[in-house]
């Protein structure tokens, strides 16, 4: 059960504010949001992780600490289709540079939700985000398991796999999480989809094959293929027991996602995305998802911001 004690004092549910329709059945997110308690049944939880720690520690334009609010604010008038009910949860808010001690909190966050049987999404915040998630799914699981099958989708145009003992940063969380598997002798599954080969350099898709990633990229992702995709999506899953999701929005081509760090010049559409999602979200193994690298200093017209709330819709659309 999600105690009082792991839950944030006060959460602000300011940001959930939209139309509110006079016809029967026409519920919208912030009307159906309730802010989470301890002892809810389960259900899809929202928690923010505003940190561009990771962000300004890898040369990138700092900005998305203010991502999880944008992202409400952007949910916040999408009708409601759900038969479940949805939580906010708050945020987890990075102090400085201080990116430790914040994915830290974001983890023991997390993990009691995951334990009462919440669907976590996490809204970014900095790709950072990806190291935290992982360690509170990672401390859910290490009482239950040996050696979890988790499997890592990553929908980004970047692997992340930089190498952590340089600097930790919102480049190299999947690192991160390989040397934490080594470690625990767990399996690393990683499957990283949209890549741009033209923004990651050789050493990191050489870093992606020694560490058997399942890579595919940017320029794989067409109308004819997406069947192609979706099997080899579907074999990557038959070989977990757990999905972690995580999409960094720089997949998406910079019209459609604007406002992150480094927007992506070709990218992956959301038309293509989205059935690929669905398979995940519907594969019964989708335990925790995030959203990361919004940054609305750059967006335009909340695009990244609607974008990301879409998604958010989608994955708790069966819940
Ligand atoms: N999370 C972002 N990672 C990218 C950023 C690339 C860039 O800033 O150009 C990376 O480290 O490769
Ligand atoms: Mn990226
Ligand atoms: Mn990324």
């Amino acid at each position: 059960m999600t105690s009082k004690r792991s839950l944030p004092a006060a959460i602000d549910m300011a940001p959930w504010q939209g139309r509110t329709d006079p016809e029967p059945d026409s519920e919208r997110w912030h009307q159906c949001i309730r802010p989470l308690e301890a002892g809810d049944t389960p259900g899809a939880v929202l928690v923010g992780f505003a940190s561009d720690a990771g962000v300004a520690r890898n040369q990138g334009r700092p900005g998305a600490a203010a991502g999880p609010s944008a992202i409400r604010r952007a949910l916040a008038p999408l009708a409601w289709h759900r038969e479940g009910p949805a939580f906010d949860a708050g945020d987890v808010t990075c102090e400085g540079d201080a990116l430790e001690t914040a994915q830290d909190a974001l983890a023991t966050r997390l993990a009691p939700l995951l334990d009462a049987g919440h669907l976590p999404i996490v809204l970014g915040g900095g790709h950072e985000v990806a190291y935290a998630s992982w360690s509170g799914l990672a401390r859910h699981l290490e009482t239950r398991e040996d050696a979890p099958r988790i499997g890592i989708i990553n929908f980004d145009a970047h692997f992340d796999l930089r190498d952590p003992t340089q600097v930790r940063s919102s480049g190299t969380p999947f690192a991160q999480i390989a040397e934490q598997c080594r470690a625990r002798s767990w399996p690393f599954r990683y499957a990283c989809l949209g890549v741009s080969r033209a923004a990651n350099t050789r050493a990191l898709f050489r870093r992606a094959e020694a560490l058997d990633v399942l890579v595919r990229e940017d320029r794989e992702f067409d109308a004819r293929r997406l069947d192609a995709l979706q099997r080899d999506l579907e074999r990557f899953i038959a070989r977990c027991d757990h999905l972690y999701l995580t999409i960094d929005l720089d997949v998406l081509p910079a019209a459609e996602a604007p406002g992150v760090s480094a927007p992506a010049a070709r990218g992956v559409s959301l038309a293509l995305l989205e059935p690929l999602l669905e398979v995940i979200r519907d594969s019964g193994k989708l335990r925790l998802a995030d959203l990361a690298e919004l940054n609305p200093d750059f967006d335009l017209d909340a695009r990244t911001a609607k974008a990301a709330a879409r998604l958010v819709h989608l994955l708790t659309l069966n819940g």
